[in-house]
């Protein structure tokens, strides 16, 4: 297993509204993207651009949100997840199970449309982590 780049830095938040007006005046961000409803994962998205990598905004979308206990425990928000890229997600998955590693349901379509699964927090140092396929450039 090589580390692979750093693709996002989830966080969750109840408004992404409120978590824009955040980025752009406090922390001074110039490229937010368009938020956009993701709702087989059960969530609002909205990709705030780093000089090297992107923030993840995450609201809860739907009943069933696997952000919504978060944010009952932290109703501020916060850091949520860590997501890195691998060149191969089936090759990837394969290893992290061999190191006995917990991942959290199937391989599913991602926010930047690319194969993504999920890690356990507790078998990962206490960081929720997400592994990405690294998305095919375009010819
Ligand atoms: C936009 C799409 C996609 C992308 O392409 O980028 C996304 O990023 S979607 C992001 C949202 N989706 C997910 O998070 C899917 C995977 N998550 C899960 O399966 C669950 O949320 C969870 C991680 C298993 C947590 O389960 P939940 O039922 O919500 O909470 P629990 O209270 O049972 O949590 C168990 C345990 O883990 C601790 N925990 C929970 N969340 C985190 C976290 N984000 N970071 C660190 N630790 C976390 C929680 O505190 C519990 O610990 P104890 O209290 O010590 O038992
Ligand atoms: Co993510």
């Amino acid at each position: 297993m090589k580390l692979g780049p750093l693709n996002h830095v989830g966080v969750a938040t109840p408004s992404i509204p409120a978590s824009i007006a955040f980025w752009r005046d406090v922390m001074g961000a110039t490229t937010i993207h368009e938020p956009f409803d993701l709702p087989e994962q059960g969530v609002r998205v909205c990709f705030v651009d780093t000089p090297n990598s992107q923030i993840e905004l995450l609201e809860p979308l739907g009943e069933n949100s696997p952000i919504a206990k978060f944010l009952e425990k932290n109703p501020l928000g916060g850091q949520h997840h860590l997501c890195f890229e691998v060149p191969d997600i089936e090759t990837a998955r394969t290893e992290f199970e061999a190191q006995g590693k917990r991942i959290l349901g199937p391989t599913r379509i991602g926010a930047h449309g690319t194969p993504v699964f999920f890690l356990h927090p507790k078998d990962m140092g206490g960081v929720l982590t997400e592994i990405m396929e690294t998305p095919k450039e375009h010819p």
